[in-house]
């Protein structure tokens, strides 16, 4: 169901942890509330399960206002930090724990959740038998299983190593799109939103500050907070051109150290600052653009990050191709390829 939260107010004593946060979920998709720590997403999803009573705003789950019910009212589905399994019961009974006992295809409708989480067959091992991603994925499916109108993942990575971390998101992305779910995701970590998510909100202080696809917040984001929050950013003191009155593409240009570069449009003119992505730089010869001579080159397989400290004493860190041919020590010249963000100010 769609979850529709609007203007949230919290406060713990004197302090105010939602200023008015809101955010809209559409039916079955996966949104990611992503921001610093302390920002107030745990609160946020705590009030949307009902475990916080909220001080002013609403919170509708399909057509339903929700904020003054209780959790078990809601058909809110969690999966906690920690998959939180009860050790001493199977798999089977851990999955079933929110189903009615005794209620007609009570067995199936277990079964069918262990399925949609790639466990089927697994009900009769006990948490301590099966591994921490597929504990999570337990936890996933023991959410799924009354069928919720939203489920809430309150940063279910943060206990499974980075390998495994991957799969697992793939993973629970996938039995989440299976079930047709409406899901949270709250994270601090811009990876895990930009390559999971359908939807991406940014938060801070308490308030949403933007939402959108992970390549439209990526693409224009609305400020340099978000621009350095959402993907990496060198930021250089800059002067931005008019906006050359076009929608669209053409927003002038942006005069920085590193030349005069063509920027999207938006973002004010007159002083202000440049953000440019490390795709957007180009390393080439030396006397190609700006000198400068590279301090370290990380390899990836598919691709590399390379730093280069230029002449004036910035440092960038470009994304090249795997096959790059750059070692410490050389020198090289920089470039940018546009357009490139620009914020007045
Ligand atoms: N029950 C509470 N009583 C008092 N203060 C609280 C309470 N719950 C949260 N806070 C405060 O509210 C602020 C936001 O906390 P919250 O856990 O929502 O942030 P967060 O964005 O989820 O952070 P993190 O990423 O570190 O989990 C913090 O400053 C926290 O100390």
């Amino acid at each position: 169901m769609k979850l529709t939260v609007t203007d949230v107010r919290k406060s713990f004593g004197a302090t105010e942890v939602l200023r008015g946060a809101s955010l809209t979920v559409g039916e079955g998709d996966l949104a990611a509330v992503l921001g610093p720590s302390g920002c107030g997403k745990t609160t946020l999803l705590r009030i949307v399960a009902g475990f916080e009573g909220l001080d002013a705003g609403s919170v509708r789950i399909g057509d339903r206002e929700v904020a003054g019910l209780p959790p078990e009212k809601r058909r809110v589905g969690i999966v906690p930090q920690e998959a939180a399994l009860f050790p001493h019961l199977s798999v089977a009974r851990n999955v079933g724990f929110g189903l009615p006992r005794g209620a007609a295809g009570r067995a199936a409708r277990i079964e069918e959740c262990l399925e949609l989480v790639g466990l089927a067959g697994y009900g009769e091992r006990m948490p301590h038998q099966i591994s921490g991603g597929q504990q999570q994925r337990v936890a996933l499916a023991r959410a799924l299983a009354p069928r919720p109108g939203v489920v809430l993942l309150d940063e279910p990575f943060n206990a499974l190593d980075r390998s495994l971390r991957v799969s697992v998101r793939d993973e629970v992305r996938a039995a989440l799109k299976r079930a047709g779910a409406t899901a949270v995701l709250v994270t601090h970590d811009q990876e895990e939103a930009l390559s999971m998510a359908d939807t991406v909100a940014v938060m801070r202080e308490g308030r949403i500050v933007q939402e959108g696809t992970p390549a439209a917040v990526y693409a224009a984001p609305r400020d340099l907070g978000v621009a350095t929050f959402v993907g990496e950013a060198v930021v250089l003191a800059a002067s931005g051109g008019g906006n050359g009155g076009g929608g669209g593409g053409g927003g002038g240009t942006v005069s920085c150290e590193l030349g005069s570069l063509p920027r999207r449009s938006g973002g004010g003119s007159g002083p202000g600052r440049v953000a440019l992505r490390p795709e957007q730089f180009v390393l080439g010869a030396p006397g190609e653009g700006a000198g400068g001579v590279v301090e370290r080159v990380e390899f990836f397989g598919h691709d590399a990050a390379v730093t280069v400290a230029l002449e004036s004493g910035t440092v960038i860190r470009a994304r090249t191709r795997g096959d790059v041919p750059h070692r410490p020590g050389d020198r090289v010249g920089v470039t940018v390829e546009g357009p490139v963000l620009f914020f007045a100010g």
